[in-house]
C-alpha cells in the first residue's frame, strides 16, 4: 500500500520521488534521487510541504507540481500564537548549539528542548567556544541540570583548538553521521562556522537556493537542508529564529510530561489533575531544590520556567 496521501492512480504513473530541501510559501525546492534540484509548487493547502518532506512530484516544463506528501515520521513545530512559523519533518536529531558567549538563555533552551520532546525527536546540546574562559566553565556549570536530566551535552571549540586540546568536532561528527540533524541556536554561537565547516560550499548553496525560491530577490530562506557528504547520507538542516520560539501547539497540561526533570517527579501528586503550581500534596513542587532542600531533583530555575510557560500556554488557550 502506498504511504502517500491524495495520490490518484493516473498521477501515480507520472510522479517521481523527491526530498524537499527548502521551502518558501507555496514554492519549494525538491531534490530528485539523482541529486537534481527543481522548483516545485504545492497544488493546494493539503499538499503544503516543509523541509525534510519526501514527496511525489510531476514535471511541468522545467518545474514541478507536488502531487503528494508522504506520511511524516515526525514534524518539528515552532508555533507562535498566530501561525506556524517554520518547521521541518523527518528529523533524527535536534542539535541546540550554545556558546560560552553570548550567555545563553535557559528559557530559550528549555523551549527548544520541549519542542523536540513534543515531536519525539532526540536532542543534543552542544556548548561551543571552549577557549573562552572562564565563561565556558560557567556556562558548562549552568548546563549541569540538563546533563542530570539525561540530555547529552558536548563541549566544542570551533576556533582552532589549543595545542593538545581536542576540539570536540570528531565526537560531534560521529553523533551526526548518517542522520538528519536540525541545527538551532541563538545568534553569535558559531552556527554558520559549524555549517560552513561541515558542508562543502554551504554559502554558495544558500545563495543559489534563495535566488531560485525568491525569483532573484536576495532574501534568506527560512530553513535549508544541506548534505555534508557526497553520498547524501548525513544532513544538517539549518533553521534561523531561535529567539522567538513559540510553543503554542502544546497543551499546558502536557508540559510537565515534556520536561524530563519534572516528568521524573510525576505520579505522586494527591490530585490526578494536579497542575503542579500550588496544590497541596504535589510531588513535583516537593522535588524542587531550594536552600532548605538542596537535594531536590528539579532546579529552581527549571521550575520557574515551567510556571512561566504554563501561564503563557494557559492564557493563549483562553482566547
Ligand atoms: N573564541 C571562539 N570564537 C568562535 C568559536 N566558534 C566561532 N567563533 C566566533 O564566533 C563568532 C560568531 O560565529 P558565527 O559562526 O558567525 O555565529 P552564528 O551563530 O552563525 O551567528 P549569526 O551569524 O549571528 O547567526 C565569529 O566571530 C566566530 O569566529 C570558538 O570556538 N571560539
Ligand atoms: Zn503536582
Amino acid at each position: 500500500m502506498s504511504r502517500s496521501k491524495s495520490l490518484s492512480k493516473s498521477q501515480n504513473t507520472a510522479t517521481q520521488p523527491g526530498l524537499v530541501v527548502a521551502a518558501h510559501g507555496r514554492h519549494c525546492l525538491v531534490e530528485a534521487p539523482d541529486g537534481q534540484r527543481l522548483i516545485c509548487h504545492a497544488r493546494g493547502k493539503r499538499n503544503e510541504v516543509v523541509v525534510g518532506d519526501t514527496v511525489r512530484w510531476a514535471p511541468t516544463g522545467d518545474e514541478g507540481i507536488i502531487e503528494a506528501v508522504d506520511e511524516r515520521r515526525n514534524l518539528f513545530h515552532r508555533q507562535d500564537e498566530w501561525r506556524t512559523k517554520s518547521f521541518a519533518a523527518n528529523i533524527d536529531l535536534v542539535l541546540i548549539l550554545l556558546a560560552a558567549e553570548p550567555e545563553f538563555s535557559e528559557s530559550q533552551l528549555t523551549r527548544a528542548l520541549i519542542a523536540a520532546e513534543a515531536a519525539g525527536i532526540e536532542a543534543l546540546i552542544v556548548l561551543n567556544k571552549r577557549d573562552v574562559q572562564p565563561a565556558f566553565d560557567r556556562a558548562w556549570e549552568r548546563l549541569a541540570p540538563y546533563r542530570r536530566m539525561g540530555y547529552a551535552v558536548l563541549p566544542l571549540c570551533l576556533r582552532p583548538a589549543l595545542q593538545g586540546e581536542p576540539s570536540g568536532l570528531d565526537e560531534l561528527k560521529a553523533r551526526l553521521d548518517q542522520r538528519s540533524t536540525l541545527v538551532l541556536g541563538p545568534s553569535g554561537v558559531g552556527k554558520s562556522t559549524l555549517v560552513n565547516g561541515l558542508v562543502p560550499h554551504a554559502s554558495a548553496q544558500t545563495g543559489e537556493i534563495s535566488r531560485a525560491l525568491n525569483s532573484g530577490k536576495h532574501t534568506t530562506t527560512s530553513t535549508t537542508w544541506y548534505w555534508t557528504d557526497a553520498q547524501r547520507h548525513t544532513a544538517l538542516i539549518d533553521s534561523p529564529g531561535f529567539q522567538e520560539f513559540g510553543l503554542a501547539h502544546i497543551e499546558p497540561e502536557h508540559l510537565a510530561q515534556l520536561m524530563p526533570d519534572l516528568r521524573g517527579a510525576l505520579g505522586g501528586c494527591r490530585f490526578y489533575n494536579c497542575t503542579h503550581r500550588q496544590e497541596p500534596g504535589c510531588s513535583v513542587t516537593s522535588a524542587v531544590a531550594s536552600p532548605d532542600h538542596p537535594e531536590g531533583s528539579i532546579s529552581a530555575t527549571r521550575y520557574r520556567l515551567y510556571l512561566e510557560l504554563h501561564a503563557q500556554l494557559s492564557s493563549q488557550r483562553a482566547f
